[in-house]
């Protein structure tokens, strides 16, 4: 088994798994149990918009993993010790170590993972840093730690560059290329810290001249923080490099001065993500507060997840007697003691779920508290030598890993409600409702005067059309009018033609009538001559003719 599953999803792949207890993963005959297991249930809880989300699963899923790697000899153990087998001896399939005393004599130790000497470092990341990577970018804090005696490869395992050969890169830098291909530059924030611990004062290896920066915590949320040490905006990997080697020139340089090759001080890669996410939940109080509780909106609450990555490379933890240390040297190798041995006391006390964890003894522990038994999930690297002479150091080093491998942390995540980007999306939200609406109306008035236009145009078309019916009706009664004229005109014509014709009868009938008149009148006139002749003759009265006027 691995110290966690390689995959995007192995938290739920871990808590597939079985618990440590069942499957044996442990010390000496499975020795080392998971003691603290109050990550057993599922719980969210909501407050003044921040929420902590424990992980779900079993007990084992927070516990600290702990896995071994064997350094190869080095020139001192190649050229001294050919009559002597090693101490160590690796059962990879078994996740054994089995640590030689002498011939007679071997104890025999399970972890999450050994690794051989030839062990590559892509191998040692994936299983050791990758699922705390992982977990650190859904928003868990994370650590990742190198213990072991001076020489044995705990820099080479965290801090190796690998610019000459890819290949040798370690886990800072794989952990920086994971972090950043998973996170956008735009929405996303990594920014880092690179301190080292020297003699109880925490120096920043980004800005040499700030030491002794005082370490703070949140009474709170128990979060620590390093408040005065530079904090670097991680652009891409180019500039993590850049920062990463010049921290370790730092680191070396302090090496220099005290005529060291060993790193005499426990260096700390603090890389601190913020993300955001959309929150798919509805029944969250602070939703009914903001009255977002509609259900379009309710599925939309954005969210910050502050998590934290602490990758530490320790102080090599040789005893003092053997190293002969004097003055100076002394005072360097107790303080080194005094904070890996009071990191060896919170991991007793966490493992035997002591009531008190002396937390406070050191700055070490003060910095790691959210490591070891708090929230965050842990991974450690042990680095052993193979060499018999290094028996003791071995001893105490694969001690100290079966003792962290007990301690179980209580996986929270924290959320914050982003009020700034909820706040910028109902921003975004009313622009665009409020362009949208313009829009709207905009094309309202456009189909409105079209509307008009058309309306207008129909109007002129049917007044057109109305004229041409009119023109047209006036043709078609023009046309009648002239039928009905020409039959009036034939009437009256036919009409004056018979006047005309009765004109010239009563024409003719007068001038007979005239003539008639005029032969009566000469009849009258001759019967009057007649007359007066005869009464001039017999003296008889004259006969009145019709043209004669007389007086009464
Ligand atoms: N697994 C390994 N493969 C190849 N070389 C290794 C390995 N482990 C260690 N080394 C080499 O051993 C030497 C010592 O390693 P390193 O400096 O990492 O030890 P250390 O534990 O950090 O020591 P210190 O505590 O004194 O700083 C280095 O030259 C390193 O390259």
């Amino acid at each position: 088994m691995a110290l966690h599953s390689h995959t995007r999803t192995s938290l739920r792949n871990d808590r597939n798994l079985p618990s440590a207890r069942s499957n044996g993963v442990g010390g000496v005959g499975g020795n080392p149990l998971p003691v603290r297991s109050k990550n057993s249930l599922t719980r969210r809880t909501v407050a003044s918009g921040q929420r902590m989300s424990l992980e779900d699963g079993d007990a084992d899923s927070g516990r600290v993993r702990v896995a071994v790697r064997v350094c190869p000899k080095n020139a001192e153990d190649l050229s001294s010790e050919s009559d002597f087998v090693d101490c160590i001896e690796l059962q990879p399939e078994l996740k054994r170590l089995k640590l030689r005393k002498n011939n007679w004599n071997s104890e025999s130790y399970r972890f999450d993972e050994v690794f051989a000497e030839k062990a590559s470092q892509k191998r040692v990341y994936e299983v050791v840093a990758k699922p705390v990577v992982e977990s650190v970018l859904s928003g868990y804090n994370g650590t990742v730690m190198a213990y072991g005696q001076t020489g044995t490869g705990k820099t080479y395992t965290i801090g190796q560059l690998g610019k000459v050969d890819p290949s040798e890169r370690g886990i800072m830098v794989r952990a920086m290329e994971d972090i950043l291909a998973e996170t956008s530059s735009i929405r996303d924030t990594v920014s880092i810290s690179y301190l080292q611990l020297y003699l109880e004062s925490i120096q920043d290896l980004l800005a040499p001249e700030k030491s002794n920066i005082p370490i703070s915590e949140d009474p709170n949320s128990g979060e620590v923080f390093v408040h005065g040490a530079s904090v670097v905006q991680v652009r891409d990997m180019e500039h993590f490099l850049e920062m990463l080697l010049f921290g370790e020139t730092n680191r070396h340089a302090a090496n220099t001065k005290l005529n060291t090759e060993s790193s005499r001080s426990h260096a700390i890669l603090m890389v601190r993500l913020q993300r955001y996410k959309w929150l798919e939940e509805k029944s969250l109080s602070l939703l009914s507060m903001t009255s977002f509780n509609d259900s379009s909106s309710s599925s939309n609450v954005p969210i910050v997840l502050k998590s934290k990555l602490l990758i530490v490379d320790l102080a090599g933890s040789e005893r003092i007697d053997k190293s002969g240390s004097e003055g100076h040297m002394l005072e360097e190798a107790k303080s080194i003691n005094l904070s890996l041995t009071s990191l060896g006391k919170c991991i007793n006390a966490l493992a035997e779920n002591g009531l008190h964890i002396p937390t406070r003894d050191s700055k070490l522990t003060r910095l790691l508290r959210d490591s070891l038994g708090g929230t965050a999930r842990t991974s450690l690297i042990i680095t052993v030598g193979p060499s018999s002479r290094q028996y003791s150091e071995t001893s105490s080093t694969i001690m100290f890993g079966q003792r962290a491998m007990k301690v179980v942390n209580t996986l929270k995540r924290k959320e914050e409600f982003d009020y700034e980007s909820l706040c910028r999306k109902l921003e975004n939200q009313v622009d665009s409702l409020t362009s949208e609406l313009e829009r709207q109306e905009k094309l309202k008035n456009f189909e409105n005067a079209n509307l008009e236009k058309q309306l207008e145009e129909c109007k002129t078309a049917l007044a057109e059309a109305e004229n041409n019916l009119a023109d047209r009706d006036k043709e078609l009664e023009n046309s009648a009018f002239q039928n009905v004229l020409a039959d009036t005109t034939q009437m009256y014509e036919e009409k004056v033609a018979e006047l005309i014709k009765q004109l010239e009868l009563e024409r003719s009938s007068r001038s007979n009538l005239e003539e008639q008149l005029i032969l009566e009148q000469k009849k009258t006139d001759d019967i009057s001559i007649l007359l007066e002749k005869q009464q001039k003759g017999n003296g008889r009265p004259k006969v009145k003719g019709p043209g004669d006027v007389t007086d009464e």
